[in-house]
């Protein structure tokens, strides 16, 4: 094995402050992990903390944040971020559970299984000060964005948000808290975290630990419940350690011991950098290709696919489409690349910047052939885009391809840009557009739906943008039949949501087995009902003015979904109307298929003219 340079051994054990090897006061001894506070109540701080808690009754999780709305929406029925399942776990772990009796086998009325009561042990508050300073562990988990103006404008982080939580937790965390780097930073940041704390705190003691978060959103519950690893850096010292496995024995909770890993901070900060660069690079990667596609006859689908059955390349990320979206992988990309240029390192930035020009190229190159499709003009013509978010089954809609695409279209002067998106709220979106684009979205053409039917109406052209499983005119994947005999362990492994989990493997059911029966008796149940096990306390009520009750009355009127319960969430997604949609379009109707969700030889049949990335046109 190769040695590890003196240098970086010394810089890693600087980490625990005061250069201290040995235990100071008991304090990281053994560390009893009794309150937790997760500074950042956004799509990982709130999710990670809400599944920590859910897992860990006994410990007492608290969110903060400084945004007063996201608080009060934590707070209540409205949680501010959607991901599917998220509202089970929130509302276990924040207003408690009663007790409850089930059959342990399945298919059986018997009640020979309890869960005991639980109180609630998550918390949502913006008394920052005050829950770092309770707290035993301060997650650290506030955005990170890409810098936009000053040196390293355009690939250097942003670390405003960061330094400044760090600033705080250096004057209010007690002595002997373990400090995590939750969000995503460059390599190295957690010297610059040691430094502010010794500067602020002389003489005491923290230890300093990253844990990337490796979820996606969309599937954020399932990531953060059957996680493929919890990677955790610490400083090599005894007390580095001790506080590392302090955190995994947070984890440990719910995640198999083999599934956490534990590095030394470098690599823990750097290794994230990395999946997501590497992600990144697939997905540009089967881009290129899908150019080479359209000019040669070759369809991209079938090229991934028989390059994907080689499992050392395997089949994931490899759908060709309109580019990446998202808050992560441009900016995790761009960081990696501001690492290797400030290290004297231009080939190696040169190579990861070309991942993000080609996600560029491949939207772009979409874009213009919508528009060379429409002989060049988009005068008086309507424009229908579906899907804003950046992926499906998800509202987040950060650096989402459609905001850019609708930027070109609308130079065009299109007589209207309209828009539809079965997660996210039209108000939003309107919100979105205006903020992103500034005065060329006030020029009145562009309108945003509830339902994909009015949407297209008149349209001359629909653009798929987000591979929502609703914009599908072919059958979805066959789910996964219900396996023959009784279900395998289901620790650390995802569960088939239609096969019943019971009986339960070991000691008895784990917080994932019970959620694994929930889930299985909502799918099953014919009427809405989202408490099949009869183990919900009643949730905040909301005052009658409540701005997020009158939207989701509204949003139900219009007929998108929200997620708003988990009837609602588990059930199959309804497709869209495309017979309908294309007896309404305007002539010549196009549909052009950003993410490979459309079978054109269906459409065809419709009389609707179809483009796809990465295959030559069908009609
Ligand atoms: N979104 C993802 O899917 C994802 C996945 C893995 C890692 N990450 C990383 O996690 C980090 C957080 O990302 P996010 O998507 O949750 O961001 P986010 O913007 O949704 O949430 C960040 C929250 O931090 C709060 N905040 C900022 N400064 C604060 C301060 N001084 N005091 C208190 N609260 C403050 C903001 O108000 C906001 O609610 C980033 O570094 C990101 O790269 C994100
Ligand atoms: O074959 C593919 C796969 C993905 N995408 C696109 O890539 C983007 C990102 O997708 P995904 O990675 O699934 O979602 P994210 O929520 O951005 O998650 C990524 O970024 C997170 C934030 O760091 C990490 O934690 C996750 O591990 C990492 O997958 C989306 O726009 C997808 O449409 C493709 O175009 N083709």
């Amino acid at each position: 094995m190769a040695s590890i340079p003196a240098s970086v051994i010394d810089s890693v054990k600087s980490l625990g402050l005061n250069g201290s090897t040995k235990e100071t006061n008991g304090t990281l001894g053994d560390v009893v992990v009794k309150n937790i506070c997760c500074v950042g109540a956004g799509y990982v701080g709130g999710p990670t903390a809400s599944v920590i808690a859910y897992q860990n009754p006994h410990i007492r999780v608290t969110v903060v944040d400084r945004d007063q709305t996201r608080i009060r929406r934590w707070n209540s029925k409205h949680p501010p971020i959607y991901e599917p399942g998220l509202r089970d776990i929130v509302r276990i772990a924040r207003d408690g559970g009663r007790k409850t009796s089930f059959g342990s086998q399945a298919e059986t009325d018997g009640d020979d299984l309890t869960i005991s009561e639980r109180p609630a042990n998550l918390f949502f508050s913006t008394d920052v000060g005050k829950c770092i300073g309770e707290a035993d562990i301060v997650l650290v988990a506030v955005n990170t964005p890409t810098k936009y103006r000053g040196v390293g404008a355009g690939s250097a982080t942003d670390m405003t948000a960061f330094e400044a939580v760090t600033g705080v937790v250096a004057q209010y965390a007690r002595e002997g808290a373990i400090i995590v780097e939750k969000s995503t930073v460059p390599c190295r940041t957690a010297q610059l975290v040691a430094d502010t704390l010794a500067m602020h705190r002389p003489g005491v003691h923290f230890e300093i630990l990253s844990n990337p978060e490796f979820l996606a959103a969309g599937t954020a519950v399932n990531d953060l419940l059957y996680p493929d690893r919890i990677l955790i850096g610490s400083a090599p010292t005894p007390s580095g350690k001790k506080a590392a496995e302090a955190l995994v024995g947070v984890y440990a909770a719910w995640v198999p011991r083999e599934r956490i890993l534990t590095t030394n901070v470098w690599s823990s900060e750097l290794a994230k950098l990395v999946a997501n660069s590497m992600l990144a690079q697939r997905v540009s990667s089967i881009n290129s290709i899908s150019a080479v596609c359209e000019q040669t006859g070759a369809d991209v689908d079938e090229v991934a696919r028989a390059v994907g059955v080689d499992p050392r390349i395997g089949n994931k990320f490899l759908v060709a489409g309109i580019g990446f979206g998202g808050s992560c992988f441009k900016k995790d990309v761009l960081n990696l690349v501001y690492l290797a240029d400030t290290m004297g390192l231009p080939e190696v930035g040169e190579y990861w910047r070309q991942v993000v020009k080609m996600n560029e190229y491949a939207r772009d190159r979409f874009t213009n052939r919508i528009i060379k499709c429409l002989n060049n003009t988009l005068v008086g013509k309507k424009v229908t885009i579906l899907g804003f978010a950046f992926k499906k089954n998800t509202s987040d809609t950060r650096e989402a391809p459609a905001l850019e695409m609708i930027k070109t279209l609308l130079e065009e002067r299109p007589r209207e840009i309209s828009v539809f998106d079965p997660c996210c709220n039209p108000l939003v979106i309107k919100e979105e557009i205006k903020t992103l684009l500034g005065p060329i979205a006030d020029q009145g053409n562009i309108a945003v739906y509830g339902n994909a039917v009015d949407a297209c109406k008149g349209s001359t052209a629909v653009v798929i943008a987000t591979e929502f499983d609703e914009f599908r005119n072919q059958p979805a994947p066959a789910p996964p039949r219900a396996p023959v005999g009784p279900p395998p362990k289901l620790i650390g492994r995802k569960p088939n949501p239609k096969a019943d989990p019971r009986p339960f493997d070991g000691t008895g059911p784990t917080e994932n087995d019970i959620l694994a029966l929930h889930k299985h008796l909502v799918q099953r149940a014919g009427e809405d009902n989202d408490d099949p096990l009869d183990r919900y306390l009643a949730e905040p009520d909301c005052p009658e003015d409540c701005p997020d009750c009158i939207q989701h009355r509204e949003s139900k009127e219009t007929g998108f979904a929200t997620g708003m319960g988990s009837a609602e969430e588990y059930k199959p997604k309804e497709r869209i109307d495309w017979v309908s949609i294309a007896e309404n379009m305007a002539k010549p109707r196009w549909v052009f298929d950003g993410r490979g969700v459309i079978d054109s030889r269906e459409m065809v049949k419709l009389g609707v003219r179809v483009e796809s990335v990465g295959r030559q046109h069908a009609f």
